[in-house]
């Protein structure tokens, strides 16, 4: 191994570092794979003579939540190695590389700043700072061990310290942008921060890729100081994960991960099948990977960054057209910015059961063993709901439409204790980001980000207005494939008309498992659900609509 590495760091353009030279240490991190719109990576080899790229897998990552939930599924892990692997083959391409280590980034970032700092050099470590309390934590602990890392290399004796430079960065808007006091002057809720931020904040154009690229410093590669410090990217199963599951055909898209894939998709999307001109009237829309735009995986894991994706919808609009629908992708975006700074604001709160609000006693959560496996399964009975979870699990992604309505079942119907299925999307979804997980999991579980606390989807309107031929749920349950458009339509997301009417069997199909809170007014009658939800998080009026969207 030792060979090989040596070979490869060579061939990628090592060099000497003489007395004086400046040594910017690149930290990539989990959420800014990417060499596009990189200020970190940009002010690296802008400031130094060489420059090295680091990455650590951090065990962390693969572990369980307190409630026993694993952390991170094998496909959603392959895609963020993919990602990663990606990463190295674009720094290789410009004549570097990325240097992986498994373990804890306090040990290594600081480990390699003391082996590169040895000659008396300047060494400066350049990061994304993080938004959630655990990313937080380990910034933290990197940057207070750096502070022992001493200019002649070794911790601690005549430290002086390695200095950090810490640039924003994963969102549209810089905080020190925003038309507030940053985090504690942030609204509560999305639609004053929009009016807000829209007139009066400008978004930043991407950063451009570093010219020239700084090479490599000599001597990373060697074991004896840095002994874990490797290029090879480990596989699933070496991180204990297991074979990830072969990519499912019946997926919306082939996900890839990679800024490459994403930059791909961005082309594919907007410009070849020119999807963006209908995006607002398409998005909510189940199969295929013509309706919503589907960059969030990338996004998530920093494979695009959001400026990017605007500078190609601001092109679009100048050279094709400027409509509702590429405002309302820009509006979406402005959305995940508004979960990730309110993820600062927050802090931790978003993670508890009673959310950003603190209203752990809104209602009696539950915590069913049968009722959390069935909802995980699909077999809860509701096929709408089911066919979705199905989605999920075979996937990695579902639909922001789907997302809404499972995870109202979960809160409002089964009264599940909102955490629990948060943690199953962490699992499993490609896309999972913190901010935006646990965000609209307590927007949906009526503990933050909402002016209104009683938003309920039906399961059943939402199953007639959004499957209406059933296509969707023939497409994920194939024990009900046999069932025609017309017997899915008069069922709705009721299976027990499926038994009654359709004579299906609670063999073929189970029972559900709770009745749904509020029920479809029957014909010519008033309504007895309560609320609505229009766009969840993004569209939500606060006048109380009788029946949703
Ligand atoms: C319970 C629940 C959990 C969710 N968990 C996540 C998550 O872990 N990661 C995640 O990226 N999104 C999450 N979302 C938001 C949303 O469902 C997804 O971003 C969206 O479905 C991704 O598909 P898309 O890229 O095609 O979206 P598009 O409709 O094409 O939107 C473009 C981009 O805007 C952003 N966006 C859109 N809607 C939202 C939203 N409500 N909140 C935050 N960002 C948004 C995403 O980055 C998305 O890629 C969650 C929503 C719900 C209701």
């Amino acid at each position: 191994m030792a060979s090989m590495v040596a070979t490869s760091l060579t061939a990628g353009g090592a060099s000497g570092i003489a007395r004086g030279d400046t040594i910017g240490v690149v930290w990539f991190k989990c959420t800014d794979l990417r060499l596009e719109d990189h200020e970190p990576l940009a002010l690296a080899h802008r400031n130094s003579s060489h420059v090295a790229h680091v990455f650590c897998i951090d065990d962390r990552w693969f572990g369980h939540s307190r409630r026993g939930t694993r952390r991170m599924s094998a496909a959603r892990c392959r895609f963020l190695l993919e990602s990663v692997a990606d990463l190295q083959t674009r720094l290789r391409a410009k004549g570097s590389d990325l240097l992986i280590r498994r373990g804890h980034p306090e040990n290594a970032i600081p480990a390699v700043a003391a082996r590169l700092g040895s000659g008396a050099s300047a060494v400066t470590v350049y990061a994304h700072p993080d938004l959630c309390s655990e990313e937080n934590d380990v910034h933290a602990a990197v940057k207070s061990a750096l502070s022992l890392v001493g200019s002649a290399g070794g911790v601690g004796g005549d430290a002086t310290g390695v200095s950090v430079t810490e640039v924003w960065g994963n969102t549209l808007h810089d905080p020190s942008d925003l038309p507030y006091d940053f985090p504690n002057g942030l609204p509560e809720v999305f639609t004053p921060f929009r009016k807000a931020v829209e007139p009066n904040c400008k978004i930043r154009s991407p950063v451009p890729l570093p010219s020239p690229f700084r090479p490599l410093p000599a001597g990373l590669h060697d074991n004896a100081v840095t002994p874990t410090l490797t290029v090879a990217i480990p596989t699933t199963e070496e991180l204990g994960l297991g074979t990830a599951p072969e990519r499912d055909a019946r997926s919306v898209l082939h996900f890839i991960g990679g800024e490459t894939a994403g930059l791909r998709r961005v082309q594919t999307y907007i410009w070849e099948e020119d999807h963006l001109r209908e995006y607002k009237v398409t998005r909510n829309g189940l199969l295929g990977g013509g309706f919503s735009s589907k960059f969030s995986p990338w996004l998530a894991l920093g494979c695009l960054s959001p400026r990017t994706i605007v500078k190609e919808i601001r092109k679009y609009e100048t050279d094709r057209i400027a409509n509702d629908s590429t405002y309302w992708l820009i509006f979406e975006l402005l959305v995940r910015d508004f979960f990730r700074y309110s993820a600062v604001k927050y802090g931790n709160a978003i993670f508890h059961l009673g959310g950003s609000r603190r209203d752990s006693d809104r209602q009696t959560w539950r915590d069913d063993a049968g009722l959390l496996a069935a909802w995980k399964e699909g077999r809860t009975g509701y096929p709408f709901v089911d066919a979705n979870m199905r989605e999920l699990k075979a996937s990695g992604f579902m639909s922001n439409r789907g997302r809404q309505v499972v995870a109202s079942f979960f809160t409002k119907d089964l009264e599940m204790d909102w955490r629990l299925g948060a943690e199953h999307f962490e699992e499993y979804l490609l896309d999972y980001d913190p901010a935006s997980n646990y965000g609209n999991w307590n927007y949906v579980a009526g503990v933050g980000f909402d002016p209104r606390e009683d938003r309920y989807f039906s399961v059943e309107k939402q199953a007639r207005t959004y499957d209406a031929d059933g296509d969707y749920v023939r497409h994920w349950l194939p024990e009900l494939a046999m069932l025609t458009t017309e017997a899915l339509q008069s069922a709705g997301g009721i299976t027990a008309t499926l038994r009654e009417v359709h004579s299906v069997p609670t063999s073929v199909y189970p029972d559900p498992v709770v009745p749904l809170k509020f029920m479809m007014p029957k014909e010519g009658k008033g309504t007895t659900g309560r609320a609505g939800g229009k766009g969840g998080a993004t569209g939500g009026k606060k006048s109380a609509r009788k029946v949703d969207k």
